[in-house]
């Protein structure tokens, strides 16, 4: 079996476009078996030169002996640059990058045939939201637990590579093994949660663009050993840009749960996240109103600090299900920190039976809604 000091020596000689050598730019390295998961750290504003250097990088990996499988994927450099990230990209208020829609000329990702990873998933659930930090990644943690708690086997794929939350949320710092040539989850309350940030170090910020964004996308589907799974919830990144439409288009969505807080804004976006579903022809399970209101924990008084109400209106409006609401609660937050969202710290607690509920709807509707949507081809 090949070392981490083999890769790093596979990539002597081979240099970044600033003409630094390649092995520095090295942000993680997973190895097992014939198999090679590789980062590289590089400059988000020389796309393409880097992924030229990625595909370099890829086949000189490849050849090292002991390897059969090498892939290798960029992050953003973990330099601190005062310049705005990649065009396509929005800083997002605590760090992270999201992106957002194709501009006019921009290539959907291409469809790929059935992904075989996936397919003893009976249904395939993405949890999305117009915009970024209404609580979508506390939901499919507690949605994920809540269907798990009903019996049902369970996989959590975080897909907000930009940032993902599973490792915080579930307090998971391992690296995944490989078995079999894929990548194993990891595991908490009995439920199999895959993350990129298993797979790189926790400090590189991945402010990525576009093309590889899909790619990494495409590999984290087709590249883990989820097994047989009643349901796999993916955790998408807020907004609808590339890696929504990525997955949209290569994975056979059983339906989507639109995230938002009664907020104006967080509507406006949620409507397009419904749209952009609807565009793709992946059925919407229905919104939750996350933030809904607010449960004092002292005198157990409900305020409406939003305007409730907004989400449950706006799904009428626009004829999609409204699942329920979830109220702004401490004990949600501090157990989600703590790493064990509530479902799974307190699963007696009025709060987990929120999302229990919640997770009974979806699991009816899924088990009684007829088709399964196929991937589908989105142009323009
Ligand atoms: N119902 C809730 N009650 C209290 N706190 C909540 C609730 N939902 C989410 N939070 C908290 O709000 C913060 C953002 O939540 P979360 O990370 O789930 O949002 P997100 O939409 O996935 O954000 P991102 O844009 O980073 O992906 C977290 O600190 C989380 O604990």
């Amino acid at each position: 079996m090949a070392t981490e000091a083999d890769i790093l020596k596979a990539l002597e000689g081979l240099y970044g476009p600033g003409g630094a050598p390649l092995a520095g730019a090295v942000s993680g390295v997973n190895l097992s078996g014939a198999k090679a998961f590789v980062s590289l750290a590089g400059d988000p504003s020389q796309t393409q030169a880097w992924e030229a250097a990625r595909g370099a990088a890829e086949r000189a990996i490849k050849a090292t002996p002991g390897v059969e499988q090498a892939i290798v994927t960029l992050t953003a450099e973990r330099a601190s640059r005062p310049e705005a990230p990649a065009p396509r990209a929005q800083a997002h208020a605590h760090g992270h990058a999201h992106a957002h829609a194709p501009g006019p000329g921009a290539t959907p990702p291409q469809q790929k045939a059935g992904i075989p990873a996936l397919e003893k998933i009976r249904f395939i659930i993405a949890v999305a939201s117009g915009k970024g930090g209404v609580g979508k990644s506390t939901t499919s943690a507690n949605l994920a637990l809540g269907l798990a708690a009903q019996g049902w086997r369970v996989g959590l794929l975080d897909a907000d590579v930009y940032g993902p939350s599973m490792p915080r949320l579930f307090g998971l710092t391992g690296k995944p093994k490989v078995e079999g040539g894929k990548l194993a989850p990891l595991e908490a309350y009995g439920v199999k949660i895959m993350s990129m940030g298993f797979l790189v170090d926790e400090n590189v910020p991945m402010v990525w663009r576009g093309p590889m964004v899909s790619q990494a996308i495409s590999q984290m589907l087709g590249e883990v050993a989820w097994g047989e799974l009643d349901a796999l919830v993916i955790d998408m990144p807020p907004g609808t840009g590339d890696v929504q439409l990525t997955i949209a288009q290569q994975v056979p969505l059983a339906g989507a749960v639109i995230v938002s807080t009664p907020q104006d804004l967080a509507l406006i976006d949620a409507r397009r996240a419904v749209s952009m579903f609807q565009k793709v022809e992946a059925p919407i399970l229905g919104v939750i109103e996350n933030m809904s209101y607010f449960l004092c924990p002292h005198c157990g008084g409900r305020s409406e600090i939003f305007a409730h109400g907004g989400a449950r209106h706006d799904a009428e409006q626009m004829g999609v299900p409204f699942l329920g609401e979830a109220p702004l609660d401490i004990k949600i937050r501090q157990t989600s920190d703590a790493g064990s969202p509530v479902v799974g710290a307190e699963p007696d607690s009025p709060q987990a039976a929120v999302y229990l509920n919640l997770a009974a709807k979806v699991k009816t509707l899924l088990e009684t809604q007829k088709t399964r949507a196929a991937p589908k081809i989105v142009v323009g």
